[in-house]
């Protein structure tokens, strides 16, 4: 028995949760803060300022090419909208575990509540409560059935459903000027990605919450990992512990701020823009003495949605880098993974790339 083993065991953690130590967080030692992922000011967007958005769509290339992260202020959401969902939240996840199992994810329908979410095969430290924001996710399975999965709503708080409806409308208008700038620093029309999310797009609001966990550096709240989807819009409390992997491998922690939103660009942009933007891998580290709370946002494109590195940005200098894609098949693979321990990595774009 190690070191670990005996830790693990005076402190009862269930060792589903304790990382091999090569990924274990390293904590307050070797964080850079000086070093922090770029800040975007949306003011001159929000005004129609031509020349201000001009210049922002630059900060976003250069953000997105050196980062893949970025926080954006100024971006018109009003705080009150994400107090109440915190407000919410913490009734919900505050109430006993059995009534929060009432509305359960299962293999069937992965929405609703789950506190068993395996990240790279490691149990994170963490609760969520996911809803799609159309309401239900309704897709052709790959025998042609139709799979209907509906939000699972609590009774308990009752308020939780409103606040969330609320937060969704703002933050998904948020999200679409995010997709335009985004088009605009690709040196695309503004609305060239538009077509691909507004139909029967599958995105999904969730609600994390990080316990406090009595052995921070054993555990993560979520394992080192890239999001696989179009584009994440999150907001964190000001307890921080989001970490983010810097092209130099060092792990670097995003600075909590109240008025920002932190951005980054998932896998589908990595391969739409043919590796000019990279989808960056990023963590959470929990907090012994505080919890922590962060509503992601992941803008996705509808299920039969194939990708592939887009046209305009290829030429014979630059021949593409991946092969096409189902994004419903990237979507399985991650909801099947994030349930249960399948012995191995859930699809990856690595796993598509064309060796050039
Ligand atoms: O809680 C956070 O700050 C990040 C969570 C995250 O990376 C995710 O849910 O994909
Ligand atoms: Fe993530």
């Amino acid at each position: 028995m190690g070191i670990s083993d005996v830790v693990v065991n005076e402190l009862k953690i269930d060792p589903a949760y304790v990382l091999p130590p090569e990924f274990r967080p390293k904590l307050v030692e070797g964080l850079k803060e000086l070093d922090d992922i770029p800040v975007i000011d949306l003011a001159p967007l929000l005004a129609n300022d031509v020349k201000g958005t001009q210049i922002i769509v630059e900060q976003v290339a250069k953000a997105c090419e050196e980062w893949g992260f970025f926080q954006v202020i100024n971006h018109g959401i009003p705080i009150k909208l994400l107090e109440d969902v915190e407000a919410e939240a913490l009734k919900f996840f505050s109430l006993p575990l059995e009534l929060k199992r009432k509305i359960q994810r299962t293999l069937e329908n992965p929405l609703g509540y789950f506190d068993s979410e395996l990240t790279k095969n490691v149990r994170d430290w963490k609760e969520v409560f996911d809803f799609v924001t159309r309401g239900k996710l309704e897709y052709a399975a790959a025998d042609g059935k139709l799979n209907v999965q509906e939000n699972k709503w609590p009774e308990n708080p009752p308020h939780l459903k409103d606040a969330c409806e609320a937060w969704k409308e703002a933050t998904l208008g948020l999200a679409y000027k995010l997709l335009e700038l985004l088009a605009l620093s690709l040196g695309l029309p503004a609305t060239y990605f538009n077509p691909v999310f507004e139909k029967e797009d599958t995105n999904l609001l969730r609600l994390n919450y990080y316990p406090p966990c009595p052995a921070p550096d054993l555990v993560l709240g979520v394992s080192r990992h890239k999001d696989s989807c179009g584009l994440t819009l999150l907001v964190q409390d000001e307890v921080g512990g989001l970490e983010v992997r810097r092209n130099d491998g060092e792990w670097i922690r995003v600075k909590p701020r109240r008025d920002a939103f932190v951005i980054n660009v998932g896998d589908l942009f990595q391969v739409w823009s043919n590796d000019r933007y990279k989808s960056i891998e990023h963590r959470v580290v929990v907090n012994e003495h505080k919890r922590r709370f962060s509503v992601p946002l992941f803008i996705n494109p509808s299920y039969s949605t194939k990708v592939f590195p887009i046209p305009e940005l290829l030429d014979a200098q630059h021949p593409p880098k991946y092969r096409e894609y189902m994004w419903g098949d990237c979507l399985q693979s991650l909801k099947n993974s994030n349930f249960k321990n399948m012995g191995a990595e859930n699809l990856q774009i690595s796993h598509l790339a064309i060796n050039i």
